[in-house]
């Protein structure tokens, strides 16, 4: 069990409440969690340990830089030897739903000893917040009758698929016994509009052990002191005013959470690479295709070579994010090598980029993403319409809403995982989105949520702005309670 004491801050902290936040150890969960422990830790009532595990924490520990101002942020990591499946392990789903079986196993105690050890050391937690695929959090909080609260990481919308699972199950449409008709439209899921079967996420159509991790979660969410969507109430009216009917006010929105954030910076697991911003100065506004599939998904060779192709044939600037293990098995240098070389005038290519403040730029055209939430809230609260190519998770489902129900992106006629896409239909896509008339009208409507998801983090009048600083009041409550 390690612990980092970013300051050297001496001052008794258990005057303070003490705030413990438990990230999903991954970077597309991470981000949203430390914007907030940041809004969290300016606040001089709060003290706030953030909790990692270990195969993680030295990687984080490495790149991360103490927030001037943030001393009451301290890092601690229990033990977990699993590390989230990479490259090709990503692949099985498999390897994702042990992963989080073994989590619920072997984390708990983990924690559980080192608020103990807090605790006798005059430093009690007075509450956990944590990601909301954590459910094991809640066993935790119990066990020191403090209260939980969540942060969801993705849309409201998925936090109605998931409430509905019982629902989903009953009808026989997840996890179906006897095969799956994708014939069938779902209109149930409340404060969502109907949807293809191919639009709800992907797990829940996984193996036996995700049905039992998804069946366990579902209801704990009831539980939670407060649900904190990093989504913005103008995206998703609907979904936000029927979840906070089933679980009251403190359902709420509060993204994008990384506005909260001046020095537009997420959470660093790789080095970024910056010389692409100066290369995207280079470039005309407006010009650049950005491609980049978050920290997990993965490419078949075939299917890499199929995109790399599209974006020569396509002629547009491109930035394009290969991590060390995108394509499965590895590129062929080969082919790759004269890729490079035919591109050289016309791309750039990094292991890891300043995601932020590359949407920020004003060379930027569109995304072609993978479809996590993350990436989406971002190229939307800067402007940028999308291309989508989700590969697994609820990234179908986000995708379905960014085509038609918010209109700011085209998608492909298959996701990654069912199968190989063509650089002919790359191309167009990529024309689509880019050059059309249709691509104009989603330019424009992505420009008109970009400033309703700023006005979400006004810090007189925005709606998540104000709904965290009542968050904030209740959790000031808290010490009173037990004092
Ligand atoms: O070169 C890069 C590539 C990505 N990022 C950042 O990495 C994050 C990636 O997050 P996301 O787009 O959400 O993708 P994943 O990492 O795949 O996210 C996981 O977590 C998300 C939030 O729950 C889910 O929506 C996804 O399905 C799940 O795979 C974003 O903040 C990006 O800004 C960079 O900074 N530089």
């Amino acid at each position: 069990m390690g612990s980092l004491q970013t300051s050297s801050d001496s001052s008794s902290p258990s005057s303070k409440i003490h705030v413990m936040a438990v990230p999903l150890p991954a970077q597309g969960h991470m981000s949203p969690v430390i914007h907030l422990c940041k809004l969290i830790a300016r606040d001089p009532s709060f003290t706030i340990s953030l909790v990692n595990v270990d195969s993680l924490h030295d990687e984080f520990v490495k790149h991360w830089v103490a927030p001037a101002g943030l001393e009451d942020l301290r890092l601690h990591s229990i033990p977990y030897s699993w590390k989230l499946p990479r490259g090709a392990d990503a692949h099985a789903l498999g390897n994702l739903a042990e992963w989080f079986t073994a989590s619920a196993r072997e984390l708990p105690g983990g924690l559980e000893d080192l608020i103990r050890k807090l605790g006798e050391e005059g430093d009690p937690v007075n509450c956990i917040i944590s990601d909301y695929f954590c459910d094991w959090t809640q066993d935790v909080a119990d066990v020191f009758g403090i209260p939980r609260i969540i942060l969801w990481s993705g849309t409201a919308g998925w936090t109605s698929l998931e409430y509905h699972i019982p629902d989903l199950l009953q009808k026989n449409h997840i996890f179906p016994v006897g095969g799956r008709d994708d014939s069938v439209i779902i209109d149930y899921v409340r404060g969502v509009k109907p949807l293809r079967l191919a639009d709800v996420p992907d797990y829940m159509q996984g193996n036996e052990v995700w049905k039992e991790i998804c069946i366990k979660r579902s209801p704990v969410v009831k539980r939670a002191r407060w649900v904190l969507v990093n989504s913005f109430y103008d995206l998703e009216a609907p979904t936000f005013d029927f979840m906070a009917s089933e679980l009251g006010p403190r359902f709420i929105p509060a993204g994008p959470l990384f506005l909260l954030d001046d020095s537009r910076k997420n959470v660093v697991l790789r080095p970024e690479n910056e010389d692409c911003l100066r290369w995207m100065d280079e470039q005309e506004p407006g010009s650049v295709l950005y491609i980049s599939f978050g920290s997990i998904a993965v490419l078949s060779v075939e299917q890499f070579e199929e995109l790399a192709g599209a974006l020569e044939a396509s002629k547009k600037p491109f930035l394009w994010v290969i991590r060390s293990e995108l394509v499965v098995g590895g590129h062929s240098n080969e082919s790759y090598d004269g890729f490079c070389e035919r591109t050289k005038n016309q791309g750039f290519i990094v292991s890891w980029a300043p995601q932020l403040r590359v949407l920020a730029h004003p060379s930027m055209g569109a995304f072609l993403t993978h479809c996590g939430w993350n990436s989406i809230q971002e190229s939307i609260t800067h402007g940028i319409p999308l291309l989508g190519w989700p590969y697994g998770a609820e990234q179908n489902t986000n995708c379905k809403f960014i085509v038609e129900d918010w209109k700011i992106g085209v998608r492909f006629s298959k996701t990654a995982m069912q199968g190989l896409i063509e650089r002919g239909e790359i191309e167009d896509g990529i024309r689509k989105v880019m050059d059309s008339e249709e691509g104009k009208e989603m330019k424009e409507r992505v420009e008109n949520l970009k400033i309703l998801a700023r006005k979400a983090m006004d810090k007189e009048h925005g709606k998540s702005f104000r709904g965290l600083q009542a968050f904030l009041e209740d959790l000031k409550a808290l010490k009173l309670h037990h004092e």
